[in-house]
């Protein structure tokens, strides 16, 4: 089983960061969330935190976890482990995908994800449904 993370990086207007895989890679033009297989030995928190330093360029603080897909596209089963996040530091600088787009829960169907991702966006969906304001 490959361990991969991968970050929902929210911003205040409730959005997320979707990452477009480049052409020529597994997966090319599909898009997804950034993040990357866990190194042995590593945390998947740790990893996820050096992947997206990596790719993007940024330090994210880490918020809470959704829940692993495990996923087999056929070379192997891999296990998803999704984290919501905020942009802690820096400036987005895509280094290993061709687009960037911030979707909320309506437009991101418009984008055609990795299969994996799928059950993490209707998870993140249906939390986003939670009324905050339960009760008042
Ligand atoms: N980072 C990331 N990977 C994802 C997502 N959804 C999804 O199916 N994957 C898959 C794609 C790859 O098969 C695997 C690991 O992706 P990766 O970005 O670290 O690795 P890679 O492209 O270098 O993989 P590879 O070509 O070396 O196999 O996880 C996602 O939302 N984020």
């Amino acid at each position: 089983m490959i361990e991969v993370v991968c970050g929902l990086i929210r911003d205040d207007a409730g959005r997320v960061l979707a990452c477009r895989r480049p052409p020529g890679k597994h997966l090319g033009g599909l898009w997804e969330f950034p993040g990357g297989k866990v190194e042995p030995e590593e945390d998947a928190a740790a990893a996820l935190i050096r992947e997206l330093q990596e790719e993007l360029g940024i330090t994210v603080a880490i918020e809470s976890g959704l829940t692993p897909v495990v996923w087999d596209y056929g070379r192997g089963l891999i296990r998803l482990i999704p984290f919501l996040c905020r942009i802690a530091s820096g400036d987005l600088h895509p280094h290993e995908h061709d687009a960037l787009e911030w979707v909320d829960a309506a437009s991101c169907h418009r984008l055609e994800w990795a299969a994996a991702d799928g059950p993490i966006l209707a998870e993140w969906i249906a939390t986003k449904r939670v009324p905050d304001d339960q009760g008042s």
